[in-house]
């Protein structure tokens, strides 16, 4: 092996076949890539470096488990470098690290540097086709990567230019022929996984990013479709004259798709196999006595060699009878030993003396105004589209509403209708605000669309929440209007326009309030059921508070004196509703010694303790306005979490004892588990 690692020669006429094919197919032509030969005529490119990279998660026996140990590596402006190795070696975490993405559970040592600065990355800096498609089910192919298109692209480019635009794109991902059908997601049947894939991918390089991370771009792709792609990605480092800098996690590549690369990161149970040249590689095994078989894929002879995870089953064997854990310890001790790992770290030196400038953010160039627009109109296409998001929502409230006004039909205005007329606007003010929540599942979808294009850069927090509120507005209205009529004229509610008015914009109020809380629940508990779960625990106890279940003069002192009574918005719906109800209405009085009558106004001081100091309106307008506070926080959590993660990751690095004592027993905590 020395000979080939100290012999740099040997390597040199290897990239210049792979540079060959790339020519035939005219689209790569980068400068020659060698070992220690950085591209220092990219200059607006983009270096990124990491050395003695280090993340653990909690668990295995010693509290925490290594995922990645002490990776050493760079990518350089112009070339493509390939993540490999067996599912659950610690591809995507490198990826996730080298992005500054990593789980909020994991904690990281080592530097990243880009051009020789430490930086945080996300949130525009690099462009990262993830693992999941994260993808608006409603929106045609053409739909998703235009409003891509409007909200990444800067103004001054014209419409037909960003459709133009986009529309090359689904072409060079060979997606022309799905182009107007649907992406399609949980009980809508639209793309295949490839094809999403491929639209995901379409999304990301749009705007040709500098830095490209992609976790697996080609999975579900068929070799010829691999290939295809993988091409136009390469051929990104032909645009403008700026060299790309672009790091993919791969499995499986065909021999023609591994060509495409230009250095290889082989990873193991978190370890470095094997880092350099693509077609150095094959040398590197074989002169540790793993030759590849003439006729095999070399990366398809290097995954198999240092994949444990069948060790078990006898009848597949060992490579040359040896356990495939000592293999892997083999390549890993024979690999920091030799000169390409000697010239990795020189390289590495070498770029970081580079007076290489901050990358900047690829923040969406497009105005605040086109951001606000176009993701208004992308969400309303959503809600419109999404069947689960509003429409089945009105048709339960229809019939909830239905039921109610059967249950109530007939209030009049008897002494029992007192009762009636509280019980029912109970159900409104409480039930119906609460089945709100019922757009959760849709909204959870939302946000996940939300946070991918949000770390990358493509619009702002605020367009999204001013987006989203503007599109929602029309189908609150719908729902409360429709339903709301029913469950008013029906049972025959306080007679007159300006009441029924009245109960419906406190009921549309109330059903933003839930929404806007159920958003606050998505920002802190992005899971689907336990959002529902954390987000109806909520209301049932603003419900129990708001001051119909317990008088409000009743409820215990620390319910009252501490915010929980004040804050329910139940207590400023009941109180309104109620007043609008009761308000100038007169019953007759049945109780012996009193009255003949009793006045609406009498009932609720006497009888729910209502606070009369101020109006309905009142009651409304601060319905209204924790409806803007609610929103407002759930714009400031959002914002606030993208500040706070960057310090709560330098907080969890880990620290250099955990790093010795994994060292010295690195079997005790497998990546694997
Ligand atoms: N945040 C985390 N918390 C706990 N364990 C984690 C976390 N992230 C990754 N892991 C574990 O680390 C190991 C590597 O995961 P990773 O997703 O990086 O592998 P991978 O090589 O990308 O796998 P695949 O090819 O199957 O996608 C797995 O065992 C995984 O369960």
């Amino acid at each position: 092996m020395a000979a080939l690692f100290q012999n740099s020669e040997s390597l040199q006429g290897k990239p210049a076949e792979i540079q060959t094919a790339l020519e035939v197919e005219n689209l790569n032509p980068m400068p020659e890539t060698k070992t220690g030969g950085s591209n220092r005529f990219m200059g607006d490119g983009v270096f990124l470096t990491w050395e003695d990279l280090w993340v653990t998660v909690p668990g295995g026996k010693s509290g925490s488990r290594s995922i990645l140990q002490g990776l050493t590596g760079y990518a350089r402006p112009g070339e493509l470098l390939a993540i490999m190795g067996p599912s659950g070696c610690g591809k995507s975490t490198l990826l996730d690290t080298l992005a500054g993405r990593l789980a909020p559970n994991a904690r990281q040592a080592g530097d990243i540097l880009i051009n020789g600065r430490k930086q945080a990355l996300a949130y525009g800096t690099s462009a990262y086709v993830t693992q999941d498609d994260a993808l608006i089910a409603t929106l045609t192919v053409r739909e998703a990567v235009y409003y891509s298109a409007q909200l990444q692209l800067p103004d001054t480019i014209s419409k037909s230019e960003k459709k133009e635009r986009a529309e090359m794109t689904i072409r060079e991902m060979g997606l022309e022929d799905a182009m107007n059908t649907q992406i399609g997601g949980w009980g809508v049947k639209g793309l295949s996984g490839g094809q999403k894939r491929r639209v995901s991918i379409c999304i990301e390089i749009l705007t040709h990013p500098k830095l490209l991370f992609l976790d697996e771009p080609t999975s579900g792709l068929d070799s010829a479709a691999s290939y295809y792609v993988m091409s136009r990605i390469a051929s990104l480092n032909r645009k403008d004259g700026i060299g790309r800098t672009i790091i993919a996690s791969i499995h499986q590549p065909s021999s023609e798709v591994f060509q495409l690369f230009h250095n290889l990161y082989l990873l193991s149970v978190g370890k470095t196999v094997y880092f350099g040249p693509v077609s150095a590689a094959n040398e590197f095994f074989a002169l540790n006595g793993f030759p590849c078989p003439s006729l095999q894929n070399p990366s398809d002879h290097f995954l198999k060699t240092i994949n444990k995870d069948f060790d078990k089953d006898i009848e597949l064997g060992f490579a040359n009878g040896i356990p495939t854990e000592e293999v892997i310890n083999i390549l890993v001790k024979s690999y920091k030993s030799s000169d390409v790992y000697q010239e990795v770290q020189k390289e590495i030196a070498q770029i970081c003396k580079q007076d290489g400038g901050a990358l900047e953010r690829n923040e969406s160039h497009a105005s605040f105004f086109t951001q606000c627009h176009v993701l208004t109109r992308r969400s309303f296409i959503n809600m419109y589209r999404d069947l689960g998001y509003y429409w089945l929502r009105l048709v339960i409230y229809i019939a909830l509403s239905g039921a109610l006004a059967t249950v109530f039909s007939h209030l009049g205005t008897s002494y029992g209708s007192i009762q009636a007329r509280g019980s029912l606007i109970m159900f409104v003010a409480s039930f119906l605000t609460f089945m709100a929540i019922g757009g959760f599942p849709s909204f959870v979808e939302e946000m996940k669309v939300f946070e991918r294009e949000r770390l990358n850069g493509h619009y702002g927090v605020t367009a999204f929440v001013l987006g989203n509120t503007f599109s929602g507005l029309p189908f609150l209205a719908l729902v409360a209007i429709i339903p709301g009529a029913i469950a008013y004229f029906l049972p025959g509610l306080h007679k007159g326009y300006e009441h029924f008015l009245f109960f419906v914009i406190t009921l549309f109020a109330c059903m933003m309030l839930v929404e806007s809380l159920m958003m606050i629940v998505a920002s802190l508990v992005p899971n689907f059921l336990m959002g529902i779960i954390v987000g109806a625990g909520i209301q049932g106890m603003m419900i129990l508070v708001g001051g119909f279940f317990r008088l409000p003069a009743d409820l215990p002192k620390p319910i009252l004196k501490y915010p929980l009574y004040h804050i329910a918005f139940h207590k400023y719906a009941f109180q309104g509703l109620f007043k609008n109800e009761f308000e100038g209405l007169t019953f007759p009085n049945i109780q012996a010694g009193g009255p003949p009558t009793i006045a609406g106004e009498e009932l609720l001081k006497q009888t729910w303790y209502v606070e009369m100091a101020y109006s309905k309106w009142v009651d409304l307008i601060i319905l209204l306005a924790m409806v803007v506070f609610y929103r407002f926080l759930f714009l400031t959590i959002i914002k606030t979490t993208e500040k706070v993660k960057p310090v709560i990751a330098k907080f969890k690095s880990v620290n250099r004892k955990e790093r010795v004592q994994i060292m010295a027993n690195p079997s005790a905590t497998p990546p694997n588990g």
